[in-house]
């Protein structure tokens, strides 16, 4: 038995929409049932449960007779327009034959990614729980334009789980655990556990099992789970059949044990809930100041700027190659700080004021990456 699902009292389950789906495109409405069987029975144990769904896409294809997953987001909103109606029918039926009601919570990558968002979202979704009914979370399709729209629903379901404080997270995919290769080819063997990156040194992740149907493939359900497992939250990951084992803690699928050092929520939001406005390109020595050293940056080894931003908005420090290295909330605006390039802040405070002292980013607001 696995002690962190076993204790597991808030839990959020993440289904993809491969899972959902039969062979032809449409709504598997028996797989549905099923999972509303599985999750109705740990909400009688005294669980709360929090589904994040996948599949409005999926189930929109076949009523507009188209017959794959488009790839212009303007078909793929309108599929998801019918298809997520379709999805929460289908639940709300599912649910009922246990009693349950559900609720529909639609976000959009800036829901929780700006706090002042993210409260409103937490709130709506407290309050469901609190009222015995299954939140079912989906990304607002229909509305979530490139920019602002998450993609792949394992992320989604990672933020989510942060966003509620879950004790566990469960991935459920249409294969059954995460594997060194691409489980469709031949040597590939399952991992069991995952207890830190080591662990993922010698595995292969590859896109999306059957095509046209899922998204992210395994990419995005390691991603999530790294996400979930920096927050102090264990990961399960397996297909649907086995949801009722791996939620009872049996060693089904596979196992990311969470990491021990859990960053602040704050610094959490800052690497994975934030788009960066801007770069600061840095010389070798502030990389190794601001990594190694977990020092504050400072304008004496910035070399460029790009972007516009504002104080207090998020950018990436770059290094020499343009590979980011680290997050954090900028002091200054992008127009101030050409000028300040490559200066101590001793000689800028003593030219400038004692306001030109302050460090780029402190050390307080920044996060490695
Ligand atoms: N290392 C791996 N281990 C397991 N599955 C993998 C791996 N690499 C690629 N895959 C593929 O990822 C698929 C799951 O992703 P996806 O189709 O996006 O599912 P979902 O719709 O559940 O999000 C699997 O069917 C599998 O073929
Ligand atoms: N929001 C989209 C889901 C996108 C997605 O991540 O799909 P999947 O890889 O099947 O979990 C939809 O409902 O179709």
């Amino acid at each position: 038995m696995r002690e962190a699902v076993t204790t597991a009292r808030r839990i959020v389950v993440k289904i993809g929409s491969s899972s959902l789906t039969t062979a032809d495109g449409g709504l598997d409405a028996g797989r549905v049932d099923a999972l509303a069987d599985v999750l109705a029975a740990a909400a009688r144990a005294g669980r709360e449960v929090v589904l994040v769904s996948s599949g409005a896409i999926a189930a929109g294809l076949a009523p507009l007779g188209i017959p794959r997953r488009p790839r212009d987001l303007a078909t793929q909103q309108a599929a998801a327009s019918v298809g997520q109606g379709l999805l929460i029918g289908r639940y709300a039926a599912a649910f009922a034959r246990h009693g349950l009601t559900v609720g529909q919570v639609l976000l959009t990558a800036d829901d929780v990614t700006r706090r002042a968002h993210y409260r409103n979202a937490y709130r709506t979704l407290r309050k469901l729980l609190d009222l015995g009914a299954v939140p079912i979370v989906n990304e607002n399709d229909t509305v979530a334009t490139d920019e602002i729209r998450f993609g792949d629903n394992d992320r989604l379901a990672a933020l989510v789980a942060a966003l509620v404080d879950a004790d566990l997270l469960v991935l459920l995919s249409d294969v059954d655990a995460l594997y060194t290769g691409d489980p469709r080819k031949p040597g590939a063997s399952r991992v069991d556990e995952v207890r830190a990156e080591a662990d993922l040194a010698g595995v292969a992740v590859g896109g999306a099992g059957r095509a046209g149907v899922g998204t992210g493939g395994m990419v995005t359900k390691v991603e999530a789970a790294r996400i979930a497992t920096g927050f102090g939250i264990p990961v399960v990951l397996t297909s649907a059949p086995n949801a009722a084992d791996a939620l009872a803690g049996e060693p089904v699928g596979t196992l990311f044990h969470r990491m021990s050092h859990r960053p602040t929520a704050r610094l959490f939001w800052l690497a994975h809930a934030t788009s960066p406005r801007g770069r600061l390109h840095l010389d070798p020595g502030a990389v190794q100041a601001v990594v190694a050293r977990r020092k504050s940056l400072l304008p004496a080894g910035i070399t460029a700027v790009d972007g516009v931003f504002t104080a207090g908005d998020p950018v990436d420090l770059v290094d020499t190659s343009g590979a980011p290295v680290a997050r954090g909330l900028v002091n200054y605006d992008a127009v101030e700080l050409p000028a300040l390039l490559g200066r101590s802040t001793g000689d800028l405070a003593a030219e400038l004021g004692p306001g030109y002292e302050r460090e780029v980013v402190h050390r307080d607001d920044l996060v490695l990456l």
